[in-house]
């Protein structure tokens, strides 16, 4: 009854959806099952979800594999309004007791997206690899999966939530697949100054020259908004609302093979930073963390001007000028090259031009949503040892920059002349160093009861 509820919900979306010619609807993680639930009172909520292979419509033919009302039900959606439909579920496997991993209740739960085409068969199963902590109800599956399919629109790749900070299967399904497109249900909650849902996601589309279709569940007192049809070099929409509790359907026509659209180029992103000849860094220089990583911050002085900041070999350069230097906002060049390691390990290589709370040095790094100066232009690079590197431009207000800046084949992530009407929060590039992420997450696995 109570999943009910919540796919009658999905259901006027997957049907608006229809009728304004999508062929494809992608759900938010959670969406179905719901919350603060444990291994135990998770449990009901499961279903056996087959491997696909075996050519299965729940709509037509739903005791095939035994009791799966939300199979059968979103099969059906998906048949009845002939439009592919991505759900995020929760599924069981049994296990016995010569696998020394299985939980005592004897079935492994997986956090599972599923899709079904236009005529409802389940073509895909994919088991969310990288569990976000308070996920205690699920397990990692062995080995992350690749799950892929072909449809007439194009190559999609699926992954869940917190996989988007790791390689696998997020990075592998790009580099190794070729996808056009990435399905992403999400429960994200945002972080500022560089982990916002919209800011993040439309980044990781550009960096990694995708379409990007994230699915957030929309809930303010979680810190949870900001869903997204994201293209290579552009939102194509997007959604953010922290001031009610309104859902909202995107509908958006995108490119079905964006890698081959001419506006796309390969990016060396250390190309220029390590060209400038002169890259000392600037001397006055502070500590301060954001989102608990140490960063070396040099603030910007005056109203135009040059800066360098570093952390061993990652060295960022920023060149800029404003307006107008206010007196009551204060901005910084940061960088941080380290392993992140609260709430996941992972290492970054960050270089960020960002808008500190109050002028108040001790303040940069804390979120804040709204800046008054306005940059005239605005050249940020580094020398990363990556070539993942996310680009991210945020404005007053957490709204996106479509077309306000670049990202130059030399590395660059430079402004355009439309900035000069904006005010900006942070420009960042959120480098990732997959190779030195620790082998081992250390991840409790929760077999209890
Ligand atoms: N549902 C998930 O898999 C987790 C959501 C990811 C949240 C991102 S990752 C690190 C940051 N911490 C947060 O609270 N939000 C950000």
């Amino acid at each position: 009854m109570q999943m009910n509820k919540n796919i009658d919900i999905l259901e006027k979306a997957v049907v608006e959806a229809a009728q304004k010619g999508a062929h494809i609807i992608v759900t938010p993680e959670d969406g179905i099952y719901g919350w603060n639930l444990k291994r135990e009172s998770i449990f009901p909520y499961l279903e056996d979800i087959p491997d696909p292979q075996v050519n299965w419509i729940p709509c037509t033919d739903p005791q095939r594999f035994g009791r799966a009302p939300v199979q059968e039900r979103l099969s059906c959606m998906a048949k009845s309004n002939h439009i592919y439909v991505v759900a995020n579920m929760g599924d069981k496997k049994k296990c016995n007791t010569n696998d020394p991993s299985c939980p005592n209740n004897r079935y492994y739960h997986y956090n599972t997206a599923v899709v079904f085409d236009s005529d409802g068969k389940l073509i895909t199963r994919y088991h969310k690899y990288n569990l976000f902590m308070f996920e205690e109800q699920f397990n990692q599956p062995a080995e992350p999966d690749l799950v892929i399919f072909d449809s007439p629109f194009g190559k999609f790749g699926i992954f869940i939530c917190f996989d988007i900070l790791f390689h696998d299967p997020a990075v592998a399904l790009v580099s190794k697949l070729n996808v056009d497109t990435i399905l992403f249900p999400t429960a994200w909650m945002n972080v500022l100054p560089h982990l916002s849902a919209i800011e993040f996601h439309s980044a990781w589309a550009a960096g990694m020259g995708v379409n990007f279709l994230a699915s957030n569940l929309h809930n303010t007192s979680m810190r949870m908004t900001g869903s997204g049809i994201y293209a290579p070099d552009k939102p194509i929409d997007y959604y953010y609302n922290m001031d009610t509790e309104d859902g909202k359907l995107l509908i958006s026509e995108l490119n079905v093979h964006p890698r081959l659209s001419p506006s796309y180029t390969a990016i060396n992103w250390t190309s220029y930073a390590s060209s400038i000849a002169d890259l000392s860094p600037t001397t006055d220089v502070f500590i301060d963390t954001i989102f608990y990583d140490e960063y070396t911050f040099a603030t910007l002085v005056d109203a135009k001007g040059s800066l360098s900041v570093c952390q061993q070999d990652l060295c960022c350069h920023l060149s800029y000028r404003m307006v107008e230097k206010r007196q009551d906002e204060a901005y910084v060049l940061g960088v941080f090259n380290g392993l992140h390691v609260v709430e996941g390990k992972y290492y970054l290589q960050i270089c960020t031009l960002l808008k500190c709370r109050s002028t108040n040095l001790t303040s940069c790094g804390e979120p804040t949503e709204n800046s008054l100066t306005i940059f005239d232009e605005f050249s940020l690079s580094g020398t990363f040892s990556t070539s993942y590197v996310f680009p991210e431009v945020l404005l007053s207000g957490i709204r996106l920059a479509p077309a306000d800046f670049q990202v130059l084949s030399d590395g660059r992530l430079i402004s355009k002349s439309s900035i000069s009407t904006k005010s900006v929060l942070t420009v960042t590039l959120f480098g990732r160093l997959y190779e030195n992420d620790p082998k081992e997450q250390s991840k409790p696995q929760y077999n209890d009861e």
